[in-house]
């Protein structure tokens, strides 16, 4: 069955979710998560939908040791068709390591892109890469020009656009000068990271009011942490700026290493909820009969089962023994409970 939606939607309204989980969501976690782990974590996710999914990163174990097996990841994997995978890169020897394994002549891994990234403060660049933003951008500019002579795409992350944890308020101006030399060196797109989660519908519009003097919207997408419960207003402005790209993480996981006390990103399962309404909950239940819900038309995620996610993110939550963050993946697994017992009961009725 056709969503409700599906045939009212404009061409143009396709937002793209990069599912970070994997990466940014798994990268702080203190106790060793073993490759199958994340692998299945990574197939959960293409099977529920995820076409773009960052799937590990090629840093120094030294600094985020929990990266340490990411090729043995995505040695794991199982592709599915449509599905871009991406790998997190900070030099060239980060590349290096994806090359080789991408020359291998049985089963290359399925990485298709790249992620660079670096900050708007010299202070969080120093503390994340040990380089400045100026340093760190010419470390970058060779390793995406070898990237795209490789055939890979390169994105690009921008951290700390609203507040840097060591040196306070951020510029936009600043923001909007690093997301032109990533744009400049051939990324694609630049996602732009309010680290600290720190965001405010305001402060989000002040950058992007900036940054979009001279980049288009269709070259930037959002990656905003939760810290304090404003990642989906903030999407919601960036969506209102015609930004149609935004990055988030299954359950909500994670949390940047140097970004002390930041929460994780916005949770996949909200996102897609906030973006498709009661669509996105497929095949479970009808809408309640006793509230007529009024709704526009809903974005097209691609296609994405809010079900699947929702179990993803509980399980992925129950391995790292906690619970969910995700209000929409607790709401939807209540429902299905709900309807479970309701046909439990009129079963035993029969
Ligand atoms: C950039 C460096 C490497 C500089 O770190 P460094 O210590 O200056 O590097 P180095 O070149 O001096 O090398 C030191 C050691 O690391 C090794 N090394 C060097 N490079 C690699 C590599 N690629 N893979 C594996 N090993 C590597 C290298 O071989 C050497 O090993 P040793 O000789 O001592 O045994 C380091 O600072 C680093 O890896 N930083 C990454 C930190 C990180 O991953 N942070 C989290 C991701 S960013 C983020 O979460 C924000 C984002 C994207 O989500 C958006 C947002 O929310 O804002």
């Amino acid at each position: 069955m056709l969503p409700r939606h599906s045939q009212s939607r404009p061409a143009s309204s396709f937002v793209k979710i990069v599912e970070v989980g994997p990466r940014d969501g798994l990268q702080n976690e203190q106790r060793p998560i073993s490759p199958a782990i994340k692998a299945e974590l990574i197939n959960r996710l293409a099977r529920a939908g995820m076409r773009n999914i960052e799937v590990g990163s090629f840093v120094s174990p030294k600094w985020v040791p929990q990266m340490a097996g990411t090729s043995e990841v995505l040695s794991l994997i199982e592709p599915v068709a449509n599905a871009s995978y991406s790998v997190l890169v900070p030099n060239q020897k980060g590349l290096d390591d994806v090359l080789n394994l991408l020359s291998r002549n049985s089963s290359p891994p399925p990485i298709t892109e790249i992620a660079v990234f670096t900050s708007a403060t010299d202070a969080f660049s120093k503390a994340n890469t040990n380089a400045t933003v100026a340093e760190s951008l010419a470390r970058l500019a060779p390793v995406v020009r070898v990237a795209l002579d490789a055939g890979l795409r390169v994105r690009g992350y921008v951290s700390v656009i609203i507040t840097c944890p060591y040196s306070g308020r951020v510029d936009p101006r600043r923001v909007r000068e690093v997301a032109r030399e990533l744009l400049k060196m051939g990324c694609y797109e630049v996602s732009l990271g309010d680290t600290t989660g720190a965001g405010t519908p305001a402060s989000v519009r002040a950058v992007l009011e900036e940054v979009t003097k001279d980049i288009s919207v269709s070259q930037l997408a959002g990656h905003f942490h939760d810290t304090n419960g404003t990642a989906l207003a903030n999407i919601k402005t960036a969506l209102d700026f015609g930004l149609r790209a935004f990055d988030a993480s299954v359950g909500g996981l994670g949390g940047c290493p140097y970004s002390p006390g930041a929460t994780g990103n916005v949770a996949t399962e909200d996102v897609v909820y906030a973006l498709m309404g009661e669509d996105s909950y497929g095949d479970v239940g009808e809408p309640y009969s006793d509230s007529p819900v009024v709704q526009g038309p809903a974005w097209d995620v691609g296609p994405v089962s809010l079900p699947l996610l929702a179990d993803t993110g509980s399980w992925i939550s129950s391995v790292l023994t906690r619970e969910t963050t995700s209000r929409a993946g607790k709401a939807l697994l209540a429902r299905k409970e709900r309807e479970r017992r309701l046909s439990e009961s009129a079963q035993a009725k029969l």
